[in-house]
């Protein structure tokens, strides 16, 4: 596959260099009523790095803001230093950032690879005249795309790829968020955003899914942003962690540090947790749902 490999971060040197991604100030409002506030977050090449906290303390809304789905009231949003403010969704995969979603949103009436194909649809230049004529440049390119396509199924296995020619929605809900990623892998992106990845996920599925979500960093050198809830997947993970409270964050730090600190256990875990820190889940866990 031709991803750039990326050193892992937390490499000297790192924190000068020029961010991947640079939230400065990032403030969204809805109405009179503030989704996120302030918000300063910085991601380097090759980092995974974690947004916790509560229902409704804005984590998808800043998910949002840096996909261009929503344009951040004041503030800026950067990628390798050029501002994205004003992208629209398309543009800003283009710039290198894909994203899976709170709900798998798979094209259902397609077969595995097929939603893989549709991933990438921003590296494809075949026009609509092109396709249609079915010139040799066309079909050429097809046939890599489909290439690509299986290459990126084999990166979780041989089960995906046995299964291409499948409707995914008859695909297990594991698998399923597999296809996302690899589709959101087919724009090649530098960094990925996953909303809650193992959410709906039992126990043997999580922990697949944090060697899988490792993997991306260490294998493609692709940067992970990641919203998720259960503290074995964030603490195991992650090279930082952000946490949110009413739209500003309000710690971030290294995995030992926020699970410790006054402000997080407060905000996020309850005073339940001060007896049992390992209850570092949300209150209501989210169930599969489409
Ligand atoms: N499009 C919108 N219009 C109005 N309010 C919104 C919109 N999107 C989000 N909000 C509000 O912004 C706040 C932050 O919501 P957001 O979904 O970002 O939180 P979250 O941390 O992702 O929550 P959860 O963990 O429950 O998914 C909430 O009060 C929410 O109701």
């Amino acid at each position: 596959m031709s991803v750039t490999h990326v050193e892992p971060a937390g490499e000297a040197g790192n924190a000068s260099a020029t961010p991947l991604l640079d939230l400065s100030q990032v403030t969204k409002r809805f109405g009179g009523l503030i989704a996120v506030q302030d918000v300063d977050l910085k991601i380097h090449p090759g980092e995974i790095v974690s947004v916790i906290g509560p229902n409704g303390a804005g984590k998808t809304t800043v998910f949002n803001l840096i996909t261009g789905i929503y344009r951040p009231t004041t503030g800026d949003i950067r990628v390798d230093g050029r501002s994205i403010v004003g992208l629209n969704p398309d543009q800003v995969l283009k710039r290198g950032l894909a994203r899976t979603f709170q709900n798998i949103r798979l094209f259902n009436g397609m077969t595995v690879l097929e939603n893989v194909l549709v991933g990438q649809h921003t590296r494809l230049h075949a026009g609509v005249l092109g396709s249609l004529l079915r010139i040799p440049s066309v079909k050429r390119e097809e046939a890599e795309a489909r290439h690509r396509a299986l290459e990126l199924l084999s990166f979780f296995g041989t089960s995906l790829v046995e299964r291409q020619d499948e409707y995914v929605i008859n695909l297990s809900y594991a698998e399923r968020r597999r296809v996302e990623i690899a589709r959101a892998l087919a724009s090649q992106p530098k960094l990925l955003l996953l909303d809650e990845p193992t959410a709906g996920m039992n126990e043997v599925e999580t922990q697949e899914a944090v060697k899988y979500i490792r993997r991306l960093r260490d294998e493609l050198g692709v940067a992970i942003l990641l919203i998720e809830h259960k503290l074995t997947v964030t603490m195991g993970l992650s090279d930082r962690i952000a946490v949110l409270d009413y739209g500003k964050k309000i710690v971030e730090g290294l995995p030992d540090e926020v699970r410790h600190d006054e402000r997080v256990i407060e905000a996020y875990l309850g005073t339940a947790s001060r007896t049992n820190p390992e209850s570092f889940q949300h209150s209501s866990a989210p169930v599969e749902n489409e």
